[in-house]
């Protein structure tokens, strides 16, 4: 199971997230990325810690005054992008345009999607992964593998369908060992989570609990 913790733009220090994910990471041989925001990803680099975008723009390189271009997330440490997040929506050709983008950049990406039915059409577009989170259950208590676990399967089932080489996440409440383990087992490859880490007094005690669950 992979774990990634987007930052969004929370008040948390970026670098405490990193260095507390990078250390948990190399403790349990578990894979955590941290997606800070784009102007932190190159000191989030830094620390070591396997970091992603939160999103990059459909353009290549040109007059695209404040596009996020994939090319310079790269090139700043990033190793993959999130694409289309709930609160980042993009047009479908954007979302394409934008997996087209990091594919040049060599990104890995995960493109989110609302449900199963946009889990079909995001694997159709063919990024590494799609991530099924239900704008309802983001920032809440409740993980969606606990609350939906039937959004899971099927947007699992909607991804084999189409490309069984789309790994499929799971997010939105994630915050435990127990919902990371509960959302394996409904055949996610990885979680998606917020909350759970960037408002948390103790992050690397929120992440220690998460990797028990993988
Ligand atoms: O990108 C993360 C998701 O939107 C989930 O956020 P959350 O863990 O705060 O519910």
């Amino acid at each position: 199971m992979f774990i990634l913790v987007n930052l969004k733009a929370y008040p948390c220090d970026p670098i405490e997230v990193a260095t507390a994910a990078r250390d948990v990471a190399e403790a349990s041989g578990a894979r955590i990325a941290v997606s800070p925001q784009a102007a932190d990803v190159a000191r989030v680099a830094d620390t070591g810690v396997e970091t992603w975008g939160q999103h990059v723009s459909p353009n290549a390189h040109g007059s695209h005054t404040g596009s996020t271009l994939a090319e310079a997330v790269a090139d700043n440490g990033a190793e993959g992008t999130l694409i289309n997040h709930s609160e980042n929506r993009l047009k479908l050709a954007d979302v394409d345009g934008s997996v087209r983008a990091a594919e040049r950049a060599d990104l890995e990406t995960i493109v989110c999607a609302n449900n199963p039915a946009q889990v079909g059409a995001a694997a159709a577009l063919g990024p590494d992964a799609v991530a099924v989170e239900p704008p309802e259950l983001i920032g809440g208590d409740v993980s969606v593998a606990t609350a939906d676990p039937g959004i899971v399967e099927d947007a699992v089932a909607a991804a084999e369908a189409v490309d069984p080489a789309v790994d499929v996440f799971c997010g939105a409440g994630v915050s435990t060992g127990e919902d990371v383990s509960t959302a394996g087992e409904l055949g996610a490859a990885g979680v998606l989570l917020a909350s759970g880490v960037a408002k948390a007094d103790d992050p690397e005690a929120v992440l220690e609990d998460l990797v028990s669950g993988i």
